[in-house]
């Protein structure tokens, strides 16, 4: 059996991981952590991190980003790997995410979605060809009305991996309305919609001459992102110290 902690187990993810957890065979919740402290299932909760002394192999984290220095310090002090999901860190919060992954396996990544990091092999492709064929690259995300980080981590990490590949010639626009100037050919427009319960929307618009190309994903429910952080637990539990992607494991024969 995998231990697993679920770091903001009752939040809006956190209940989907512990309901998937709770009819798996090979993985189970053996604690959580949540502000409220409030127990739900069959597992202890804490409301302070440091206070939970259970055995464990890996925690899943979907929780606030004031929340993860400290998730991260123990992790290190418990010799955990994390399964890192909470979106909008700052700089200086992913500077110490990578010094963290030099003790510890560390999987992180905005979107745990088999499809969404099937958009990004795709756009990986496609952005070179087009961009260099004068198209213009906006990307529009949409949210529920919960969401407090935008833009979300998700058009970030889109933006980047296709950043990657053109030798990171762009620089990110968020707010048009304060520039009053025509679009620049190395701009990247990112935008943001929050609304209702809109789970997650992520749109890729190559706007050429006479002809626009959209890659889309929608995401109907947060099974999707549940099911990704599980095999990404599954696949880092006994791991060597290091920072690992989605894609490895997505590309890994451990799966769920
Ligand atoms: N990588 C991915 O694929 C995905 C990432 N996310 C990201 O995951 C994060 C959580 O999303 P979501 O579940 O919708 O958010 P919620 O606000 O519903 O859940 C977060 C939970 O964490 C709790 N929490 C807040 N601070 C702490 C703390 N210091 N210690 C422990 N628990 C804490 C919250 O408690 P309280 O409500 O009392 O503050 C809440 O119960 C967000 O950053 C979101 O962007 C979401 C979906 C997919
Ligand atoms: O907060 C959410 O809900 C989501 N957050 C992630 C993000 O910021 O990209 C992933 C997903 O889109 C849902």
């Amino acid at each position: 059996m995998i231990r697993v902690i679920i770091h903001g187990c009752n939040g809006r993810m956190g209940r989907v991981v512990s309901g998937i957890l709770s009819e798996s065979n090979d993985m189970e919740a053996v604690a959580g952590i949540d502000v409220t402290g409030v127990q739900r299932d069959t597992y202890p909760v804490y409301s302070d991190i440091f206070e939970c002394d259970v055995e464990a192999d890996v925690i899943i984290d979907f929780a606030s980003v004031a929340a993860v220095d400290r998730l991260l310090a123990y992790g290190v002090e418990k010799n955990l790997a994390i399964v890192l999901c909470t979106t909008g860190l700052s700089e200086d919060q992913n500077n110490r995410v990578k010094e963290a992954s030099g003790k510890i396996p560390l999987l992180k990544s905005a979107n745990m979605s088999l499809g969404i990091n099937t958009v990004v092999k795709l756009l990986q492709q496609a952005a070179p060809v087009l961009a260099d064929a004068g198209f213009d690259i906006e990307i529009v995300e949409k949210h529920h009305n919960q969401k407090k980080d935008a833009p979300s981590g998700t058009a970030l990490l889109l933006a980047d991996a296709i950043n990657e590949t053109m030798n990171d010639k762009y620089e990110y626009v968020y707010d048009r309305s304060k520039v009053n100037e025509k679009r620049g050919k190395n701009e990247l427009g990112i935008s943001a919609v929050r609304g209702g319960s809109i789970v997650g929307e992520h749109e890729v618009i190559f706007a050429g001459l006479d002809e626009v190309i959209e890659i889309k994903h929608t995401a109907f429910s947060r099974s999707i992102f549940a099911n990704g952080a599980i095999q990404a637990a599954k696949f880092l539990a006994g791991r060597s110290a290091g920072v690992y992607s989605m894609a490895d494991a997505i590309n890994s024969d451990r799966k769920i």
